[in-house]
């Protein structure tokens, strides 16, 4: 049998700006982050679990080696298969200068393949089918491919391959005009020879550097550009294309999509997870995840896509859709909550609104012309929002007191 190993990027702090205002609470990291009840990378988790031979998954990045601890302890009682270990780079070393720099630790114990997984995305994680793909060409790396909108393929690294064999013919990195609607999805397959390659990559840099005068060596490799690029020039990267649900998590704003791609999933492999209705409890619409610690009154309305986190009180006659409501937020009676994220610890009082508007495609600028873009509404931890108050389109950082109703703004 083969044994896999899986890394998952977690990058770091210095990354995390885009999901502010929630990065502003320094004890849950991004990766962290609850989506469906579970911190975003537990869904990756999850997905590695149910492949045979997999014994270890490795957590690159570049935060402080304290700020796992606890999720890695969950996780190995969860899934007591798999060895999980964090593994921390002295500084930011680009998407493939961790793995380059962990190479003998990730090689350890033979494994003959290796996938690599984004930390920032919500997938299916067609992994087993990328695996038995993996197997019918002769390349070192298959990546996840999928179609996205035309408008937004240059986000993305942009692949065009042959349509019969689906290998890469063209790998280019958020490129400046249309090239492709195929992209990468960040999820990868490679074969342990492709070490050989990140070597070769470090050494073209270095060759550079002692050609140009002015440029210094450093440890940097970025898997995009360095290694996936001549993978492909050199016939060697072919692509797995799904039609299953895929997407980013770059802003705050964006767990909330992909909170309800999560949910709705549930509803196919593991309803049991989801909030059932029941003739004394809340009126149920759709998909609805509750945390057992969590109350909620039985003449509130939820959902559909909505996740109420550890402790969380939503009170009579409220009404909650399409949101993610944290850890020990108060939700008080008859208010309503629709397109948002409602921060850890918060409060909202009697008879308020706090709504967003739902976002397609993720939106990477908050402003435009000074103004405000309509998205997601994001309270930040500890926001009190006080009876009757509407808050609509607006970011709100942490510890803020809302007495009067604000429309379209930052709240600092
Ligand atoms: N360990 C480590 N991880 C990193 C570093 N820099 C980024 N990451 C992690 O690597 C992943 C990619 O992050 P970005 O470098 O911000 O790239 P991107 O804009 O998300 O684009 C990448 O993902 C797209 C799919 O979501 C791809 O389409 C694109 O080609 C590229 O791979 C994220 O999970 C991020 O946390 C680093 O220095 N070290």
């Amino acid at each position: 049998m083969n044994v896999y190993k899986a890394i998952i990027l977690v990058g770091g702090p210095s990354r995390g700006t885009r999901f502010r205002p929630l990065s502003l609470n320094l004890n849950v990291p991004k990766p962290l982050f609850p989506v469906a009840g579970h911190p975003i990378i537990w869904h990756h988790l999850e997905a590695l679990s149910k492949i045979k031979g997999l014994k270890e998954v490795l957590l690159i990045g570049f935060f402080e080696d304290s700020i796992f601890h606890r999720f890695i302890d969950d996780a190995a009682r969860e899934f007591p298969k798999i060895n999980i270990r964090y593994l921390r780079e002295y500084q930011s070393l680009g998407t493939a200068g961790g793995l380059y720099h962990f190479r003998d630790e990730i090689q350890r114990g033979d494994p003959q393949q290796i996938f690599v997984l984004n930390a920032d995305v919500a997938c299916s994680f067609p992994l087993k089918e990328m695996m038995k793909f993996h197997n019918t060409h002769r390349g070192l790396c298959t990546i996840l491919g999928t179609k996205v909108a035309r408008e937004v393929a240059n986000k993305y690294g942009c692949l065009v391959a042959k349509p019969e064999s689906n290998e890469v013919l063209h790998y280019v990195e958020k490129p400046e005009s249309f090239i492709s609607d195929l992209i990468s999805c960040g999820i990868y397959l490679f074969d342990c020879a492709i070490f050989n390659e990140m070597k070769k990559a470090m050494q073209n840099k270095k060759n550079q550097v002692d050609q140009d005068q002015f440029m210094d060596h450093d440890d940097q490799l970025r898997l995009e550009q360095d290694l996936l690029r001549p993978l492909a020039e050199s016939m060697k990267l072919f692509v797995y294309v799904t039609n299953d649900f895929w997407r980013q998590i770059k802003t705050a704003g964006s767990a909330v999509p992909a909170n309800a791609l999560y949910l709705e999933q549930y509803l196919e492999t593991n309803p049991e997870r989801l909030l059932k209705k029941e003739s004394d409890g809340p009126t149920i619409v759709g998909c609805v995840y509750k945390h057992p610690t969590a109350f909620v009154d039985p003449s509130a309305k939820i959902g559909p896509n909505v996740s109420i986190g550890p402790r969380a009180v939503i009170g009579k006659g409220v009404r909650i859709k399409d949101s993610i409501i944290l850890d020990n937020a108060e939700i008080k009676a008859n208010s309503c909550i629709i397109n948002s994220i409602i921060g850890w610890d918060s409060k909202i009082g009697t008879w308020a609104r706090v709504e967003g508007t739902s976002i397609t495609n993720d939106q990477i600028v908050i402003t435009q012309n000074g103004v405000k873009v309509p998205s997601i509404t994001i309270l930040a931890k500890e926001v009190i929002v006080r009876d009757e108050i509407i808050i609509r389109n607006c970011i709100v950082l942490p510890h803020k007191e809302l007495k009067t109703s604000c429309h379209n703004e930052i709240l600092m």
